[in-house]
């Protein structure tokens, strides 16, 4: 580990990061940090949940003059709540220097987006439509930007967003810094990015896996029709503190959602087809405990960093293995430990090998828990939450009823009807999904090597944009105003 007093940062920053209770900086940290500052462009690649916000956002910060009321920085990230995130982080790290950071997403009001940015904001960081739109509505002034970040750059060089990104990136000056961040770089998206940069430096930190060895990896192996039940009795058993589910479709999501909810879970699902509105205030009472659940499409697989997800479930396989790294990456972040479980038809389990061979990791076969199982881990609960009563609470109140009781039953009768009123037994309230393909490799394999792939996923709704003109020339068109990027 390597102190951030060898990496050449300003104090300003210095005592933002001993605010923040960041000691030591991570891998990725130190090794972009340094190389970030002396103005170099920078492709970095390093495991989920490693620090690579502050590596890209640190050189960034460093090189904003907080009396120039121009934007200087700019960054571009896949999805509106990885935007607001990232932004969040960057306010955190210069505050302490003046910098005033604004997010800037598809969803939000267009007028007070546009107030907002008359306020002249140092850094913005947006998604691409939105931003495409602030160009071309001249709303947006990106003549002194210096430095661009592609935050999941993979992502967002992927056919669904080259040609934004690069309208965006022509906009800027071109003796700009380009910084490209991701936790996956498939050899044809990195061979995109060096056509937009100037001698990038490639850092990739070193690792066995493509995934963070502190994540336990499972697969279980279940019928279609029998992973719903599957679902709830290993929640029941893991009892997770927070869990993301994923599954392939917006409306796979919407019907998870509702069967989890009949069986007295707390989930609530997040897609594309949401206002932000609501998808601000379902991930709002995720972050603070409110639900326990998050149920979501690949909206939610890149960037975002919540703590106390201790589970992530791939209720539907993921189609590509770079999607699966960021799924699972969810969890286990900043040298916390997390699990994640991935449900596996029969006819999918080649496309698990798949999987295993190209992130380099195993995941270990878990023998799904039955329904009994299920109960027992939820009595579990019930005893926990009886024995902290009986350590922690005054109970004086309650003795004299209590006593009473045992003149009349035994103990053991009062217990188990106690356990029984204090458990959240699950109601068998029958659940059914409409039924899906499975996944199968001859799909996910289709395409591979080549940016298909990554059409592919758009079709899925997996952020790009439908009905998109196309075509290098359409530089801000006055067509696109109902853009809609972001979306899944
Ligand atoms: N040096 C550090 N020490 C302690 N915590 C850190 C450090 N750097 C970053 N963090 C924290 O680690 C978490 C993960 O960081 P971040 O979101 O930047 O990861 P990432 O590499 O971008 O992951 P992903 O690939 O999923 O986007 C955040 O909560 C961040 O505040
Ligand atoms: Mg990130």
């Amino acid at each position: 580990m390597t102190n951030f007093s060898e990496l050449g940062i300003s104090e300003s920053i210095m005592k933002a990061l001993e605010k923040m209770g960041f000691e030591e900086a991570t891998p990725i940290q130190a090794q972009t940090i340094p190389l970030g500052i002396t103005g170099k462009d920078v492709i970095g690649q390093a495991q989920t949940g490693t620090g690579k916000t502050a590596a890209f956002g640190i050189p960034m910060i460093e090189k904003i003059d907080p009396g120039l009321r121009k934007i200087q920085g700019l960054v571009v990230a896949p999805t509106r709540e990885l935007a607001i995130q990232v932004s969040e982080e960057l306010h955190k790290l210069a505050k302490f220097k003046g910098v005033r950071t604004l997010p800037v997403y598809g969803g939000q009001h267009m007028e007070r987006q546009i107030r907002a940015l008359k306020d002249r904001p140092h850094i913005v960081v947006a998604t691409p439509g939105r931003l495409l739109d602030h160009l071309r509505r001249r709303t947006i002034r990106v003549g002194d930007v210096h430095t661009a970040v592609l935050d999941e750059a993979d992502e967002m060089l992927n056919m669904g967003f080259i040609d934004d990104i690069r309208d965006i990136l022509k906009a800027i000056p071109e003796d700009r810094q380009t910084l490209l961040f991701s936790a996956t770089m498939p050899k044809e998206i990195r061979n995109i990015a060096a056509t937009l940069m100037k001698e990038p430096a490639e850092v990739k930190v070193k690792a066995k896996e493509m995934t963070v060895s502190n994540i336990d990896q499972f697969f279980v192996e279940v019928h279609e029709k029998q992973k719903f039940d599957t679902l709830t009795n290993l929640l029941d058993v893991h009892v997770p503190e927070l869990a993301i589910i994923f599954g392939r479709t917006k409306k796979r999501v919407d019907e998870l959602t509702d069967g989890l909810q009949a069986r007295g879970f707390r989930a609530e699902g997040i897609h594309g087809d949401l206002t932000q509105g609501k998808r601000t205030s379902v991930l709002n009472k995720f972050k603070f405990g409110r639900i326990e659940i998050l149920v979501a499409t690949d909206v939610a697989a890149r960037g975002l960093d919540i703590s106390g997800v201790t589970h992530v479930y791939n209720f539907d396989i993921p189609q590509d293995p770079e999607s699966y790294v960021h799924r699972i990456g969810r969890t286990g972040r900043a040298g916390k430990t997390g699990e994640a479980v991935s449900f596996i038809t029969p006819r999918e389990l080649p496309h698990l090998n798949l999987i295993e061979k190209v992130t380099k990791s195993k995941m270990k076969r878990m023998t799904p828990p039955s329904y009994d199982e299920a109960k027992r881990g939820q009595q579990q609960v019930t005893v926990q939450k009886l024995t902290s009563t009986i350590k922690n609470k005054d109970l004086k109140d309650y003795r004299e009823t209590a006593t009473e009781l045992l003149d009349e039953y035994d103990s053991v009768t009062i217990v188990s009807a106690a356990l029984k009123l204090l458990t959240k037994e699950r109601r068998q309230t029958p659940v059914t999904l409409s039924s899906v393909q499975p996944v199968s490799v001859k799909q996910a394999n289709k395409g591979k090597n080549s940016n298909k792939k990554f059409r592919n996923d758009n079709k899925r709704g997996y952020g790009g944009r439908k009905g998109k003109p196309s075509g290098r020339n359409r530089k801000f068109q006055n067509k696109r105003s109902n853009t809609k990027q972001g979306r899944r």
